[in-house]
């Protein structure tokens, strides 16, 4: 795998608050990386500062070995999706006549399929789209462009269900056909759970968990069963959690388990379930030294 996004030590301050802290990791091509965090974490300014719009104070990005700020030979190559993004004064039917000019992989087949999915009326100018409409072409332009490096921070505002199953359909589809690297930054983590190959969780500023996704999926279970079963299964096991209510107890332990290991929880009457994407990424904030978890490098 190649890297398509490369930062060291990256770091970037407003005025005494520190956005983003010393982040380091790579990102190969092809993958569909999402980016996880709660708000304020510093998702939506690592993603400008790798689209080329924005400073960072220190350290170094690159994007295909190039410094993407204000370097048009990179950032034709890649797109920012963003949820408040601003369009000039079109309408829809233009839209896909300005972007063909701008990326040199447009798809207009698909852009059309896209625009025809979504219902996007194509006279409609583009103030008037209703919010999730407006969301909808960005995804359609977000797709359609092919970009190698395609960044979509949060491209669900407004969606309702069936347009965001329509999105991670496409997006699978797509990606599938012509394989690039595909960053989504999203809160949604469960619903993108499946799409994702590598898992990057931010926590106020820094990086706390860069990992496959495959290595996430059963790296922690909750358990749950008599007070004194889930202690005696605990033993030894590092728990990240713990909740008492009546005779029953509720924990989270970290690492895999075997079969041996649901022998026992059996005969101790406990109950297992793997933790899922999105708990993962609350625990990987909150405990993040205990994960252990290796942290992924593009090769
Ligand atoms: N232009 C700016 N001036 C001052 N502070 C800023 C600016 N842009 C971002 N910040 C601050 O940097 C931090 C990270 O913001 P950012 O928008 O990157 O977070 P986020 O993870 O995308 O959040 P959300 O999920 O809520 O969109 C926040 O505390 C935010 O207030």
């Amino acid at each position: 795998m190649t890297a398509a996004v490369s930062v060291t030590g990256l770091s970037r301050g407003y005025r005494g608050h520190q956005a983003l802290t010393d982040l380091t990791f790579e990102l190969g091509t092809p993958c569909v990386a999402g980016l996880l965090g709660r708000n304020g974490a510093g998702k939506t300014t690592l993603l400008r500062i790798l689209a080329g719009q924005e400073f960072h104070d220190s350290g170094r990005v690159r994007v295909f070995g190039a410094e993407p700020l204000e370097n048009d030979a990179v950032l034709r190559r890649m797109i920012l999706v963003r949820e408040d993004q601003t369009y000039p004064d079109l309408k829809v039917r233009h839209v896909p006549e300005a972007a063909a000019l701008l990326y040199p992989n447009w798809d207009a087949e698909l852009a059309r399929t896209l625009l025809d999915a979504y219902e996007l009326p194509p006279g409609r100018p583009i103030k008037k789209l209703s919010r999730g409409m407006r969301t909808a072409l960005g995804i359609v332009v977000g797709l359609a462009c092919r970009a190698e490096v395609t960044l979509f921070d949060e491209p669900y505002a407004g969606l309702d269900p069936v347009a965001r199953a329509l999105f991670y359909d496409q997006l699978l589809a797509d990606y599938t056909a012509h394989p690039r690297c595909i960053v989504l930054s999203t809160h949604l983590i469960d619903e993108a759970a499946e799409l994702l190959d590598r898992v990057l969780v931010l926590d106020r500023g820094r990086l706390v968990l860069d990992a496959p996704a495959d290595d996430l999926r059963g790296a922690a279970t909750v358990v749950t069963g008599p007070a004194d079963g889930v202690e005696r299964f605990a033993a030894g096991r590092t728990t990240l959690s713990r909740r008492t209510l009546g005779a029953r107890t509720t924990a989270v332990m970290i690492g895999r388990l075997d079969a041996r290991d649901r022998e026992i929880a059996d005969h101790l009457r406990l109950r297992l379930e793997a933790v899922t994407l999105q708990q993962l990424a609350v625990y990987a904030a909150d405990h993040h030294d205990q994960f252990g978890l290796t942290t992924a490098r593009a090769s």
